[in-house]
Order: C-alpha cells, then sequence, then structure tokens
C-alpha cells in the first residue's frame, strides 16, 4: 500500500491509513495461523473472521512443515504455554522467517516464571515483526527479568513501559506494541499513541490476545509498514470498542457488541473515530 508518509497531526491523515489497512484485510482475507492459549482461542478467531481474515488454530508441530507456508502470517502468544509447546512456536517461527512471513509475538504474563521468560527470550531472537504486550509484559521482557505482576494482568500502565518498549524495539528489531488507555507503538525511534477503546475491554478476557491478532492480519497485507500497521490495527480494534460500549450492558454484552462493531465498521465511522497521535 503507499501512504502520503507526511504526516498532518491529528487523526487526520490516520484514519484513512486505519480503514485503507481494514479494507485490504477484507479484500485479501489473509489466512492468520494462530498458535495461542486456550483461553483467546474463541474471540481471537472470531475476532480476525470480524475484520475480514481467516484464522486457523493449528499448533500441533507435526502440521507445521505443511501447513504454516500457506498461512500469510502467523501469531504466536505463550498464555498457556507449556513445555511440549515451545518446540512447535518455535518451528512455526522458524519457518516464517525463512519463507519472509511476518509473524507476531504477544509474550503474555512473560515475568511469571523463569520459564516463560526464557520461552519469550528465545521467541524474541527468532525475529518478530510484531512484539505486542500489556505494560507489565513489555516492561520484563525489556529487562529479562522475572518479575511477577498480577498473572496475566499490568500493573504498568502503557505510558509507564515508553522506555522500555523503545529498548526492546532497539535490541530485538521489531515493533514494538503496548496495549492501554493509550496505545503506544513504537520502532525504537517514533513513538506512535492510539487513544481509542474503553476501560471495560480489560474486564473481557483475551482482548489483548486478540488485538495481537488483529495486529497480524494487518501486518499480512503490508509487512514493509509494521509500524503503522500495529497502531492501525490497534485504533481500529479500539474504535469497534467504542462503537460497542454504545450497546453494551457488561462485559459479556460488550464482547458480542464489539465483535458485531468490528465485522460492521464503515468508513465513515473510521475517519470520525481514529485517533492515532505521534507521541515523539
Ligand atoms: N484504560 C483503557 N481505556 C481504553 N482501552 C483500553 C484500556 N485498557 C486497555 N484497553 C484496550 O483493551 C485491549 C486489551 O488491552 P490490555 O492491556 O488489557 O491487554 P492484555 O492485558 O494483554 O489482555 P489479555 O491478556 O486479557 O488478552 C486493547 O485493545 C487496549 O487498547
Ligand atoms: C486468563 C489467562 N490466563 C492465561 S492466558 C489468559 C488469557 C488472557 O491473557
Ligand atoms: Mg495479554
Amino acid at each position: 500500500m503507499e501512504y502520503n508518509s507526511k504526516e498532518i497531526g491529528g487523526g487526520g491523515v490516520w484514519g484513512p491509513k486505519a480503514w485503507a489497512f481494514l479494507s485490504a484485510v477484507r479484500r485479501q482475507s489473509p489466512l492468520v495461523q494462530c498458535i495461542t492459549n486456550f483461553v483467546s482461542m474463541d474471540l481471537m478467531a472470531n475476532t480476525l473472521l470480524s475484520a475480514g481474515a481467516s484464522p486457523a488454530m493449528l499448533h500441533s508441530i507435526e502440521e507445521i512443515p505443511d501447513f504454516t507456508p500457506h498461512a500469510h502470517a502467523l501469531c504466536i502468544n505463550v498464555g498457556t504455554i507449556s513445555p511440549s509447546w515451545l518446540p512447535a512456536m518455535k518451528a512455526a517461527a522458524e519457518l516464517s522467517s525463512k519463507l519472509g512471513k511476518p509473524w507476531v509475538l504477544d509474550p503474555v504474563a512473560c515475568g511469571a516464571s523463569s520459564f516463560r521468560l526464557n520461552a519469550c527470550l528465545e521467541l524474541v531472537a527468532l525475529k518478530p515483526i510484531v512484539i505486542r504486550g500489556n505494560g507489565s509484559e513489555i516492561v520484563a521482557l525489556a529487562k529479562a527479568s522475572v518479575e511477577p505482576a498480577k498473572g496475566v494482568d499490568s500493573i504498568h500502565g502503557s505510558m509507564d513501559a515508553v522506555e522500555a518498549a523503545k529498548s526492546l524495539a532497539q535490541e530485538s528489531g521489531a515493533i514494538v506494541a503496548v496495549s492501554g488507555a493509550v496505545d503506544i507503538v513504537t520502532d525504537g525511534k517514533r513513538v506512535l499513541g492510539a487513544s481509542n477503546g474503553v476501560a471495560m475491554m480489560q474486564s473481557i478476557t483475551a482482548t489483548g490476545c486478540s488485538v495481537t491478532a488483529l495486529i497480524t492480519a494487518f501486518v499480512a497485507v503490508d509487512k514493509i509498514h509494521a509500524l503503522e500497521a500495529s497502531v492501525a490495527a490497534l485504533s481500529i480494534f479500539g474504535v469497534a470498542g467504542e462503537m460497542g460500549m454504545r450497546l453494551a450492558k457488561g462485559p459479556a454484552s460488550l464482547r458480542m457488541h464489539l465483535i458485531d462493531s468490528l465485522y460492521g465498521l464503515d468508513e465513515a465511522a473510521v475517519l470520525s473515530h481514529v485517533n492515532i497521535t505521534t507521541l515523539s
């Protein structure tokens, strides 16, 4: 995709960019392989379908040589990792990188144990194009230290993790995204912020996992612009949350309306709601 790279500030230039990404996903319907946790499989697959992508939750190591080459992108999430899952994650990541296909890492609760942290560090070494976590996950991964936060939930705001995100991006070569009230995305130099979404999204399990999968679908259609793809996916998911919140009565109905809103997003809603700015 071609963009006017000259930023003219605010959502003005980003609304059309975000719409271009969502439209490309709807048009191309990329096949996204997800090796993810048991909690997130349903919401993640439905998020991808609602955005127009095609999810496939294949995680067996025996299937990777046949299947992974057909996927347009790969999402790896360590949420319920056990030692038997790690070889398949590494094999799929390695094969994707070898084939020039983008893959995205969600380092769920990477500070919770040394096994989980080391698994994430091994995966980071296999060159994900994007790493998306919450504030505590990005701080733990950047410091490479076990420091139990609150399990899969964050005790850091996304803005508390900006420096950690920049240093992780510089060390790893990946785009790093931190979700929160303002979603932060950095390549180690530029820092973009997406101020969409509603706080109640934190009360639905696996919304973070699902937005990581949406980022994967967006980089599947334009891996050259992974920074822009990531911030656009975070903003679009947030806009769907804002629209869904108008009809929701609580987390359970927000979950349903978020999916419906993502499915039904039109250009006018995207252009008027996307709120992406350059932070530095
Ligand atoms: N205070 C907030 N206001 C608006 N949106 C928010 C807020 N906090 C989180 N979000 C949004 O909620 C979604 C999930 O982000 P969160 O940081 O909770 O991820 P997570 O901790 O990895 O979640 P999970 O592990 O349950 O998948 C993102 O789209 C994010 O933008
Ligand atoms: C609750 C939970 N536990 C492990 S993974 C997961 C989903 C949110 O990350
Ligand atoms: Mg998470």
